[in-house]
C-alpha cells in the first residue's frame, strides 16, 4: 500500500480506513476487473454516507446508551460554562472559529453561507474580549467576504493561507513592529490546484448538482445537492483525476470531497502558527479554545489534548468521534456560548446582547 494519498485528519475509523484504502493503491486500482472498480469507488461512496449522519441527538427514541453515553463524555459547553471558566482562571483565553456550521448554518449552495449580523457582531465584541481567528476550509478572501470583520486573524484553505489584522490589533506580538501576520506554506502547489480545479470542473460537469470550489490552496467538490444513486460516479470521476496527482490527498468534510496538497500542515499546524504569532509559544498561561463542527477541525483538537491546553468544542446534532472535550449543537448555540464568554468578560455589556 503505498501512501501517496492518504486520509490525514480523524481517527481510525472505518470511514477513514475505506478513504485510504480507495485512495493508496493505485496498483490494484488499475489492474482491476470493472468489479474490482466498483468496489473501489463504493468504499468511497460508503464514506460518503458515513460522513452524513441522520440520527439526532435529541430524538428520544435514539436517546440510546450511545448517545447518552456521548453526552457523558461531551458535554454542552453552554452547561459546563462556570468549570470551562474555572479552568481558564489566570489564563489567557485565544478563541480559534471555524466558519462553515459553526458561524452559519450549513446551507445548499456554498456561495449563499452568510453568518448573521447577529452573530457578526457577538464575533466583533468577542475579538474585543480575546484575540481571536477564523480558521476555515474555504478561500481566506472569500471566508472574509463573509465574516468582515478587518480585527481578526484568518486561516483560509484549511491553514495554508493565514493573515493577521494589518494594523490597530490589540494583540500583537512584541517586536513584531505592526507588520501583518502572513503565511503561506503551500505556495508552490498553485499551479496545480489551479490545474486541477479546471480538470474537476470539466469531469464533473455532466452530474447534476456536482460544484467544485477553487479554495486556493485546495478544491472542494460538493455533493449536497447531487442524487445519491450518482455519487458513485461522482467519486470515480474525482479518482480518476487525482490518481495523476501523487501530491495532492483527499480529506472530507460535510458532503464535500476536499483536495489538498501532502503538506504536513492542517488546521492543527495553524493553531498553533497563530499562538506563536500572537506571543504564546512556550506560554503556560494560555488557554486556546477551538469551536469547529467538521472532521478537518480534529486536526485542531488533538493539537489541544496533546498541549494540555484549552479544549476543543464540536458543534454536531450527531455523536460523532471526536477530540473535543465538548459540544454545542449549532451555531445558534455556539453565539449563545461566545456571548457568555463576553458577558463573563466585560458584565458591563450585559445589556448590550
Ligand atoms: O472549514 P470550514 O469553514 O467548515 O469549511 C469546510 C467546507 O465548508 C463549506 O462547505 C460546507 O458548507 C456549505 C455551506 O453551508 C455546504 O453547502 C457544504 O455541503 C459543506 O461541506 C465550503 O463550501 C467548502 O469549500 C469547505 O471545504
Amino acid at each position: 500500500m503505498t501512501k501517496q494519498n492518504v486520509l490525514a485528519s480523524g481517527t481510525k475509523s472505518s470511514v477513514n480506513l475505506a478513504i485510504t484504502m480507495a485512495m493508496s493503491e493505485p496498483s490494484i486500482f488499475t489492474a482491476a476487473t470493472a468489479g474490482g472498480y466498483i468496489s473501489i469507488s463504493s468504499a468511497w461512496v460508503d464514506s460518503m454516507r458515513a460522513c452524513s449522519p441522520t440520527r439526532i441527538r435529541t430524538a428520544p427514541s435514539l436517546a440510546d446508551h450511545d448517545q447518552s453515553s456521548w453526552i457523558d463524555h461531551h458535554p454542552s459547553a453552554l452547561d459546563m460554562f462556570e468549570q470551562i471558566i474555572d479552568a481558564s482562571k489566570g489564563k489567557k483565553i485565544v478563541m480559534f472559529l471555524d466558519y462553515d456550521g459553526t458561524l452559519s448554518p450549513i446551507v445548499d449552495d456554498p456561495d449563499r453561507a452568510f453568518m448573521s449580523d447577529a452573530m457578526r457582531k457577538t464575533v466583533r465584541k468577542l475579538a474585543n474580549c480575546f484575540p481571536t481567528a477564523i480558521v476555515s476550509g474555504r478561500c481566506r478572501d472569500k471566508v472574509y467576504s463573509f465574516v468582515r470583520l478587518a480585527e481578526l486573524y484568518y486561516a483560509g484553505s484549511h491553514g495554508m493561507d493565514i493573515k493577521g489584522p494589518a494594523k490597530g490589533s490589540k494583540y500583537k506580538k512584541a517586536g513584531s513592529r505592526g507588520r501583518a501576520v502572513q503565511f503561506q506554506p503551500a505556495s508552490k502547489f498553485l499551479p496545480m490546484i489551479d490545474e486541477v480545479y479546471k480538470q474537476l470542473v470539466e469531469k464533473t460537469k455532466a452530474i447534476p448538482g456536482a460544484q467544485v470550489e477553487h479554495n486556493k490552496f485546495c478544491v472542494s467538490v460538493h455533493f449536497r445537492r447531487v442524487e445519491e444513486k450518482k455519487w458513485n460516479e461522482l467519486a470515480q470521476q474525482v479518482r480518476s483525476v487525482l490518481k495523476e496527482y501523487p501530491k495532492l490527498r483527499l480529506t472530507q468534510g460535510r458532503k464535500v470531497l476536499e483536495i489538498r496538497p501532502t503538506i504536513k500542515w492542517d488546521k492543527g499546524k495553524a493553531l498553533e502558527f497563530l499562538l506563536e504569532s500572537l506571543g504564546f509559544a512556550n506560554c503556560a498561561d494560555v488557554f486556546p479554545v477551538y469551536i469547529g463542527d467538521d472532521r478537518t477541525d480534529e486536526d485542531a483538537f488533538k493539537i489541544l489534548r496533546e498541549r494540555g491546553q484549552g479544549f476543543g468544542i464540536l458543534v454536531s446534532k450527531f455523536p460523532k468521534e471526536t477530540s473535543a472535550s465538548y459540544s454545542l449543537q449549532e451555531p445558534d448555540e455556539v453565539m449563545d456560548f461566545l456571548k457568555r464568554l463576553v458577558q463573563w468578560k466585560r458584565p458591563s455589556l450585559r445589556a448590550q446582547f
